[in-house]
């Protein structure tokens, strides 16, 4: 049997009891039990005793209920009627409804008959969930429903479900469903915990929110509903609904083939307990390399380490099992303390390509398994990226009761010595400003930043490098300086509403030294307007070209000048002038949207904050024009 992903499947099969097991002969002797056609050895029959059947409790419609019967009335389960009653609370603003099952306990059908009751008391219902096909059953309830009740609707688009007298259910992608929470009155959120914390968070603008998610299955360790949108949940003053549903619909309660794809396909893979990790600091635990042979033969091992993984993750699908299974150019390290997995990180080999492959990869062929070098090549034009032999960090988790003592660090520092040989690491991820910083303090350095948003995070891509060789610190260098160069011009353009936070992290994250290489004439300019009335719209680009060079640079100065006397502030002012050089500067937002977004009284206010961060930078870049342009503006105050 080729494959460990194979011969797990096989050996749990062949162990799961309600599992048919036939072998095809070429004997023509038959069967050994009853009635198999020729050539058909049947093994085991897989029939269990008593068949699983699903139990029928007959669900009836409350007793008090302000959706119509019908919506009940079409409810499989007593669970479900209940899931559907909880939802009337959506009729109310300021409420939130948080919906848990395992799969198939029909919680995407209690939305969408939930859904059609709301739209049917003239409502604007936004679904949202990580993908479109995840909620056709919700559409399909919801059409079927209105069809009951004789509701005339269309379904102008796929993803839209209009009611002629008013009220609508339309779908939206995650980061266009938070960006838009004021134009419908109920937000549903399906499979919520396959998204990220951030995105749920701003789901809660919306004036009633309900949210379902899978309890066990990948979706359910995903990062963070439970361990901290809970959290958020319980310190809100929203009036929060829950409701479970266990009630099986899809399968029989029990049924021998659910209990075997959990088994199989590690759907509930968790990480240890928090009780076995809470003491781990990196002298307690010791750098393994879980090869997958070990991890193949070691259930408990590879639950652990596919657990942290998994909970790392939004969207984890059986495939990411068989690969880290498999795949020949993966392995995966890890710390652990007392034997347990505390921190793990999945690693592919990348680059090192020959000639030709490279020319193939430069001309648009896809070569499975170098994302980075790939990027490198096809995107940014660099036929030679894909040269020197590099370890990606595909993921990396550390337990989330064992964060922020430097395990990550620690595991990082393990690989960077083990793979000391390799040209480089390095690593691509949903970009956010904490990511960057761990990413930065670790030695990595940014590269790109993707110029599509993920759909399902809404977050942009960056790709970071950490130089370990000669070769390594040539390319690195190169798309660093490239990167410093060109990001004013993505910034204005392909990332213009990418976070100011973002942008200042992925900046800061570059190792690059870009020169502000003005003429005089420019500082002249600048300086003018830094001290004097001189405009900066007559001539944007050495501004912008120094932009870059202050959030760039690890010797630009602070942009408030002086030590002032309460550092905080100062530096909270620093903040807050960075972020005005990214949204004014870099993504030439209007002066009133950049006051407005940034907290300023007035647009006065900011464009005096603007002409203010002007002054370090004059003086520390702007040499003999800049101090001759600053002299004179003060000699004309003086007069
Ligand atoms: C390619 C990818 O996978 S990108 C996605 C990365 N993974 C995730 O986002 C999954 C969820 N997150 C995690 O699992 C973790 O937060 C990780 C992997 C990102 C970081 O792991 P950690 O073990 O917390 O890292 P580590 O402790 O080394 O550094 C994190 C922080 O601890 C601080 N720190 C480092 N060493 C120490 C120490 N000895 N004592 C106290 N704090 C420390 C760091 O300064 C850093 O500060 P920050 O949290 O303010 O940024
Ligand atoms: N009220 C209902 N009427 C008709 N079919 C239903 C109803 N509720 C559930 N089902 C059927 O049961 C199956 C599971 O339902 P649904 O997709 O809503 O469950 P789920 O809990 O969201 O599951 P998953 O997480 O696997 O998507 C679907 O195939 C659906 O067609």
């Amino acid at each position: 049997m080729a494959g460990r992903f194979r011969a797990r499947l096989v050996a749990t099969l062949r162990a799961h009891r309600g599992v048919a097991v036939v072998s095809l002969t070429d004997s023509s002797d038959g069967d050994r039990r009853g009635d198999a056609p020729n050539g058909v050895t049947i093994e085991d029959d897989g029939l269990t005793h008593p068949a699983p059947r699903r139990a029928k409790p007959a669900p009836s419609v409350p007793d008090e209920h302000a959706f119509p019967a019908a919506a009940y009335e079409a409810c499989l389960t007593p669970d479900q009627v209940d899931a559907v009653r909880a939802f009337e609370a959506l009729r109310d603003p300021g409420s939130a409804v948080v919906c848990e099952a395992d799969r198939g306990r029909g919680k995407t059908s209690a939305a969408g008959l939930a859904a059609a009751g709301l739209a049917a008391d003239g409502l604007d219902v936004r679904v949202t969930a990580p993908s479109f096909r995840g909620v056709r059953e919700l559409y399909e309830r919801a059409d079927a429903l209105l069809d009951d009740l004789d509701v005339d609707h269309r379904r102008p688009e796929h993803t839209r479900l209009a009611l002629d007298a008013g009220g609508e259910i339309r779908y939206a992608r995650p980061p266009d469903a938070v960006d838009a929470t004021d134009e419908a009155d109920v937000l549903l959120v399906d499979e919520a915990a396959a998204l990220p914390v951030r995105l749920l968070e701003r789901c809660l603008d919306a004036d009633a929110v309900a949210f379902t998610t899978t309890v066990h299955g990948y979706e359910g360790a995903g990062r963070g509903f439970d361990v901290r949108f809970r959290d958020v949940l319980a310190e809100s003053d929203i009036d929060v609904t829950d409701v479970r549903l266990d009630d099986p619909i899809r399968y029989a309660a029990g049924d021998p083939v659910e209990v075997w794809a959990f088994r199989a396909l590690l759907l509930d893979a968790r990480p240890p307990v928090a009780p076995l990790v809470a003491d781990a600091t990196p002298e307690t635990c010791t750098y393994d390399a879980l090869d997958s042979e070990t991890l193949a033969a070691d259930e408990t091992l590879l639950r652990e380490a596919f657990g942290l993984l998994v909970a790392a993750h939004y969207r984890t699908e059986p495939d990411d099992l068989a690969r880290l299974l498999d795949a020949p150019n993966l392995s995966v390290r890890a710390l652990r303390h007392d034997g347990h997995v505390v921190a793990v990180a999945l690693l592919a080999r990348e680059g090192g390509l020959d000639a030709d492959t490279r020319e193939a990869m430069y001309t648009g062929r896809r070569v499975k398994g170098n994302m980075l070098p790939d990027v490198l090549t096809s995107q940014l034009r660099d036929e030679r990226a894909a040269e020197p032999v590099g370890t990606r960090v595909v993921r990396i988790a550390t337990h989330h009761a064992a964060r922020s003592r430097g395990l990550g660090s620690a595991l990082l520092d393990g690989v960077r010595a083990e793979f000391g040989d390799r040209d480089w690491l390095g690593v691509g991820y949903g970009a956010t400003a904490d990511l960057l910083r761990f990413w930065a303090r670790n030695g990595f350095s940014t590269v790109h930043l993707s110029t599509t948003r993920n759909d399902t995070s809404g977050e942009y891509s960056v790709l970071m490098l950490d130089p370990l060789s000669a070769d390594g610190e040539a390319l690195a260098a190169r798309h660093e300086s490239w990167f410093a160069d060109r990001i004013a011009d993505v910034l204005v353009d392909a990332l213009r509403d990418l976070d100011p936070d973002v942008a200042r992290a992925a900046l800061a994250a570059c190792d690059a030294t870009p020169a502000p290489a003005l003429s005089d004439d420019r500082w002249r300019v600048v300086a003018g307007s830094a001290y004097g009335s001189a405009m900066y719209s007559v001539d944007p680009a050495p501004f912008r070209r120094l932009a870059v060079c202050a959030l760039v640079r690890d010797d630009a100065p602070s942009l408030v000048a002086g030590d002032g006397d309460d550092a905080g502030d100062a530096a909270d002012e620093a903040d807050r002038r960075e972020r005005l050089f990214v949204l004014k500067l870099l993504q030439c937002r209007s002066w009133d949207a950049v006051a407005d977004s940034l907290g300023y009284h007035s647009t006065g206010q900011a464009m005096r904050a603007f002409g203010d961060a002007l002054k370090p930078l004059c003086e520390a870049w702007g040499g003999d024009a800049a101090r001759a342009e600053r002299a004179r503006h003060e000699d004309e105050e003086q007069r």
